[in-house]
This record gives structure tokens, C-alpha cells and sequence, in this order.
């Protein structure tokens, strides 16, 4: 008896994708399968980026399609394919932008910049395009940590292309300032400022668009919630009460202008002593895990107090890219691939497949 598709169907449904914890079939990631006197032939679409994932995905898949009795040769084709999802009801998306992840934090200097660097890096080594603006306005630290410095260029006067690092597309606002110059911002200024450096950047075809909020929940970021199309957010703290209290004014704040929470990301966890290796929760312990229960949200991972983490960002390679296969930049990638995942189980964005509709009174 020869095999059908409908058998290449059933053997996928019980293959598990590890990253999803979801089947091949039920995720609807099987496309174009045939079944032929040679063997069976199949593509498999991924919904998040997944460049170090591909090689391990096809074999557990041609393992399972093999075990078919009279299986012949198994062609597994697997790729990834990031798609627009959703964003606040009212707003349009951005050209050349999927998707929008917000990275923000209750409190200043959580780490909240460092952390969206490293998720935007992480991002990029799966093979995704990834773009990073630096909307923290007050102190635009990414130039510095991406190891970037110049101005834009522009080719029509009002448009500037983003500058380029690690393979991320980068817009700051540092990049128009002068660095030792104190800016004195008003509110409306700020966010008229943002939308513009967002607005104005020639983006090309991001899959992400990772964007590092001013920190705190005062006007400037509400509003920037309200006008920004963002597929979700990610907000970072630290276990010490202070900041956990204001991260979940934050969370509030996302949940109030209708932007789905992906996680929480708890950094300066632990410390463990270069010296003698003795680990200790310096900011306490169990907080951020305790507010995700709290909310209903999910605890993305825990990062670590270490000279490393700073003197890396500090020097323009942050860790994800001075070391790839390190144990932080496993937490970083694993919370990247978190995020991913979240996103590409949101509802496909339909607006772009609307036309607009106009009416006139003539
Ligand atoms: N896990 C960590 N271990 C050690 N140092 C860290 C860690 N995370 C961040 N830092 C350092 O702490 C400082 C502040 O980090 P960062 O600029 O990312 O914070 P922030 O929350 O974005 O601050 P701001 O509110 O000013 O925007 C930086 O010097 C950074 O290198």
C-alpha cells in the first residue's frame, strides 16, 4: 500500500516542534507536501526566526516521516516567514515594518537599553530583519552600545536612511545631538520628535522593529502607546520592590491603550562572585516572577548582574555578539525566541488587505 498525504498529515501531528511545544500540523506550518514513487517532499514554515533551530527541525521531521513504511527518500524544506500580527484597534501599520515590540521599564536604569539591544541582536542571529530606535530621548544610549557613531544621511532632505551595526538598522535620536550638550525637552516635544525620527526613517523591510522607551509611564510614553502601531511589549525590571512596583504601573499602562503584555524579563537577578563564585540575589529574589503569576503574564527569563554584560554594552559589543554561544547570550536568545514565538501566535494583521474606503461629498 503506497503512502498518502493524508499519512505525511498524520506523522507530522505527532512530531512536536520544541519551541512551540505544538505540532507541525496543528501550527500549520506544513505547506506543499507530495507524496511521489521516489519519496515524500514537504516544506515547513516557521512563524518566528529560527536560523539555529533549522537543521535539528528537519531531522527530528525526517526521522518521523522515514519510520513510514515504504517512506523512500525525505526532502524537508524548512524556512521561516514572519508575518504582520495586529496592533492597537485605530492605527495603521508601518510601511516596511511588521511587526512593533516595545521594550520599556517602570524605573530608569534597570537595564532596560541593554536588554533591547540584546533581544534585538538575538533576533537578527536567527536570520530575522531587525531594526532598534532609540526613543529613550533623555538618554539615548544606543549609538554608544551598538558602537555607532556620524549622523544619518539623507537623500531627499526629509527622509534619513537608519545607520547600520551588527547587522541591525539603528535611528537615535543621540545621533542628531550633541552628546554633552543637556537637552530640555517638553512633553509634546518629545513625542513629536519620536514619531518623527520613527516616521522619517527609511526602514528596510523589518521583521522587527524593536523600539527602547523613554523609561517611567508619564505622558511621553502613554502617548507614544497610543500613536505607535506596536505588536507588543516587553517590560523589563529588576527583583527589588521599587522597580517591580513601577514595572507594574507600566504593565498597566500597555494593557489601558490595548497592547498585549509578551513578558517580563528580570535582569541584575543574581551575582556571582568573579572571586570566590558565591551567587547572590543582591535585589532580591522571586519578584518578577511573582508579578507575571500576579498579571497573568509570562516570566521570559532571568539575566545575571555581571562586569561582563556591562563592559560589552558599554564598549559597543553587547553580549549577544561578543559571546554568541555564552551562557548570557543563551538567556538572551532564549528570551528572543519567547518573544518571537508570542508575536507569531497572534492574529494575522488584516488591514493591509483592506482597501481604504473614502467617502466624499460631491
Ligand atoms: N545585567 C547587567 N549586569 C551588569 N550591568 C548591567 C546589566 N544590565 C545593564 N547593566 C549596566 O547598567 C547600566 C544601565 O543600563 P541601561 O542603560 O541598559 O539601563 P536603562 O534601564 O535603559 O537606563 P535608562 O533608564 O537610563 O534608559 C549600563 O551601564 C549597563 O551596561
Amino acid at each position: 500500500m503506497s503512502i498518502t498525504a493524508e499519512d505525511v498529515k498524520a506523522a507530522l501531528a505527532a512530531v512536536i516542534d520544541p519551541n512551540t511545544q505544538k505540532d507541525y500540523v496543528s501550527s500549520k506550518s506544513v505547506k506543499n507536501i507530495k507524496v511521489g514513487d521516489a519519496g515524500i517532499s514537504l516544506d515547513i514554515e516557521l512563524g518566528y526566526p529560527a536560523r539555529s533551530q533549522l537543521a535539528a527541525i528537519r531531522a527530528d521531521i525526517t526521522r518521523a516521516l522515514s519510520a513510514l513504511p515504504g517512506a523512500g527518500t525525505v526532502d524537508v524544506n524548512v524556512t521561516s516567514k514572519i508575518i504582520s500580527h495586529t496592533v492597537q484597534r485605530g492605527l495603521k501599520l508601518m510601511p516596511n515594518v511588521k511587526n512593533i515590540i516595545a521594550v520599556a521599564s517602570g524605573k530608569g536604569g534597570v537595564g532596560k537599553s541593554t536588554t533591547a539591544v540584546n533581544l534585538a541582536l538575538a533576533l537578527a542571529a536567527e536570520g530575522a530583519a531587525v531594526g532598534i530606535l532609540d526613543a529613550d530621548i533623555y538618554g539615548p544610549s544606543l549609538p554608544m552600545m551598538l558602537g555607532i557613531s556620524g549622523r544619518p544621511e539623507t537623500t531627499d532632505g526629509k527622509t534619513m536612511e537608519p545607520l547600520e551595526n551588527h547587522g541591525l538598522q539603528v535611528s537615535s535620536i543621540g545621533f542628531m545631538i550633541d552628546p554633552d550638550e543637556p537637552m530640555v525637552w517638553r512633553g509634546p516635544m518629545v513625542t513629536q520628535a519620536l514619531q518623527q525620527l520613527l516616521d522619517q526613517t527609511n526602514w528596510r523591510d523589518l521583521d522587527y522593529l524593536i523600539v527602547d522607551m523613554p523609561p517611567g509611564t508619564g505622558d511621553i510614553q502613554l502617548t507614544l502607546s497610543q500613536k505607535v502601531p506596536v505588536t507588543g511589549a516587553v517590560i523589563v525590571t529588576t527583583p527589588q520592590d521599587i522597580a517591580l512596583l513601577d514595572a507594574r504601573k507600566g504593565l498597566k499602562m500597555f494593557e489601558k491603550v490595548g497592547i498585549p503584555i509578551l513578558g517580563v524579563v528580570e535582569n541584575m537577578s543574581t551575582h556571582t562572585c568573579s572571586n570566590c563564585g558565591h551567587t547572590e540575589a543582591i535585589f532580591g529574589h522571586g519578584g518578577g516572577e511573582k508579578m507575571c503569576a500576579d498579571f497573568g503574564v509570562e516570566f521570559l527569563g532571568a539575566l545575571p548582574l555581571t562586569m561582563a554584560i556591562r563592559e560589552q554594552t558599554d564598549s559597543g559589543r553587547p553580549t549577544v555578539v561578543a559571546e554568541p554561544d555564552g551562557p548570557v547570550a543563551r538567556v538572551y536568545k532564549d528570551i528572543a525566541r519567547k518573544v518571537a514565538i508570542k508575536i507569531a501566535e497572534k492574529a494575522k494583521d488584516m488591514t493591509s488587505k483592506f482597501p481604504s474606503i473614502v467617502i466624499k461629498n460631491d
